[in-house]
């Protein structure tokens, strides 16, 4: 079961101070976003359509830059890793190239690292593994169900061994039950590879199933407004879905959410 006393004690992973993001067109989609993250934890970004989740997720993995503030990732600014390889990306698409097999496709990160096929097939093969599609190296994306195409986008993520998996509303448009299945896959990636996690969702019920913490945003100007702690430890089961526990934290995340509309300023 995970520690969450070693939690607080965890070295910081990532800190963001007084972080702003505002797009050419004015936009203010992150205002004022402090937030540290520490190793191994599994931290939610929940929020409505529009507060900035995807854009302060692109900001720590440096696919976005800062307008105002800084942020730094296992001690080195945003998206300035010497290696980059410290963060895994998970997008709400699967994002597969059509035309090349499932192999091919994990192979894509090692191979734009230079590694030769057969340097990388050992490497390849165990990532497909964590995903259960050990079986699936040959196929093509058109012959893999919503659910399949996740999970090798997950594996591509996955292969070059990060310490960190950034996942961007990886399952919005799967069905409950696939949904539900890969909840748990994640959780048991992250607690077998000791990853740090930051997921974002729209889902009260998700985030409360994964999160050791949930981040809570509000729109206009994009920006956090709660940091809820989730107290109930890890292994969690499907099981934990019919407990008081849940439901209690689901309602306290849910009022915390609701209040969100509360603090709309339209002047932005
Ligand atoms: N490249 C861009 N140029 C201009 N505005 C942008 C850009 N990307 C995002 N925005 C705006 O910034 C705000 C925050 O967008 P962002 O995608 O981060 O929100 P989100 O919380 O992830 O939303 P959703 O849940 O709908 O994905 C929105 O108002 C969005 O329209």
């Amino acid at each position: 079961m995970t520690n969450f006393s070693r939690l607080e004690e965890a070295p910081v992973l990532i800190d963001m101070k007084d972080v702003d993001k505002q797009f050419g067109n004015g936009t203010v989609a992150v205002k004022d976003m402090s937030l540290t993250i520490r190793d191994g934890e599994f931290v939610s970004f929940l929020g409505p359509s529009g507060c900035g989740k995807s854009t302060a997720l692109k900001m720590i993995s440096g696919l976005l830059s800062v307008s105002r503030g800084a942020i730094t990732v296992n001690g080195h600014m945003a998206g300035q890793s010497p290696d980059g390889n410290d963060i895994g990306f998970v997008f709400q698409e699967a994002t597969l190239m059509p035309w090349a097999t499932v192999f091919e496709n994990v192979f894509l990160p090692l191979k734009l690292h230079g590694l030769t096929r057969r340097d990388a097939r050992e490497r390849v093969e165990e990532a497909l593994a964590m995903v259960g599609l050990s079986n699936f190296a040959k196929s093509y994306p058109r012959e893999l169900s919503g659910g399949m195409k996740m999970r090798v986008s997950i594996a591509r993520a996955m292969v070059t061994k990060p310490k960190m998996l950034l996942m961007d509303e990886p399952f919005a448009a799967l069905d409950e039950m696939t949904r539900a299945n890969l909840n748990d896959q994640v959780l048991s990636l992250w607690e077998r590879h000791g990853l740090t996690v930051i997921f974002v969702t729209h889902s009260v019920f998700e985030s409360v199933y994964l999160s050791s913490r949930v981040v809570v945003m509000a729109a206009r100007p994009g920006r956090v407004v709660h940091d809820i702690p989730q107290v109930t430890g890890y292994p969690r089961t499907s099981d934990y879905r019919l407990t008081p526990e849940y439901v209690e934290s689901c309602r306290r995340v849910s009022a915390a959410l609701e209040g969100t509309m509360d603090h709309v300023d339209i002047n932005h």
